[in-house]
């Protein structure tokens, strides 16, 4: 069976090898380069959530995977106090498209500020931790936590729910 992934994010392609690891065998893995369709830095849950449907719905197209998986990063503000979100969309082959959140946590203020600027929190981040490429890695999740969750695991998390879903689905028929 082929299983797709629109990105080249080592934390989130990973995370979907692990996960489909662990429930399916014989599988190909692709790796595609797909636009999310919104903000290179999303600044809310709905645009979020339609970046990783974008993602899972470009990539069934460039590849006609049976399982094609976007996973999207972003940030959303609630009560002035900055939350890093994350989404996951499962596009099947016949269109129809899945999706389930992931794990919110407090961004410290000067980050956010950073965040209103326009930045972007990748950057940000390996600037904070004068680090390179922390957005592959342990994440803002894993800095943030003092490496109790990293940003593979919690895109692991997410994955999990969108092929229990899946498995749901396929049962109800
Ligand atoms: O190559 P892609 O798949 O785009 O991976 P990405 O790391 O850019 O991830 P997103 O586009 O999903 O995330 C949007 C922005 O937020 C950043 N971001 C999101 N979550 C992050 C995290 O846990 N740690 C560091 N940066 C993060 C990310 O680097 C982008 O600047
Ligand atoms: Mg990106």
């Amino acid at each position: 069976m082929k299983v797709a992934i629109g990105t080249h994010n080592r934390a989130k392609v990973k995370a979907v090898q692990n996960v489909v690891n662990t429930y399916f065998d014989d599988i190909e893995f692709l790796e595609v380069d797909v636009p999310s369709n919104v903000s290179s830095q999303p600044f809310s849950d709905e645009e979020t959530r339609q970046g990783a449907i974008n993602r899972a719905l470009n990539t069934l197209e460039a590849t006609g995977a049976e399982l094609n998986f976007g996973l999207e990063g972003g940030v959303r503000e609630i009560d002035g106090i900055m939350y890093c979100c994350n989404w996951g969309a499962l596009a099947l082959k016949n269109g129809q498209v899945l999706t389930a959140a992931g794990a919110q946590f407090m961004l410290p203020e000067e980050i956010a500020k950073k965040l209103r600027a326009g930045k972007e929190l990748g950057p940000i981040m390996d600037e904070y931790t004068n680090e390179k490429d922390t957005r592959h890695h342990k994440g803002a999740i894993g800095v943030l936590t003092a490496n109790l969750v990293d940003r593979k695991e919690m895109f692991e998390h997410i994955v999990t729910l969108l092929i229990g879903q899946y498995f749901f689905l396929k049962k109800e028929k």
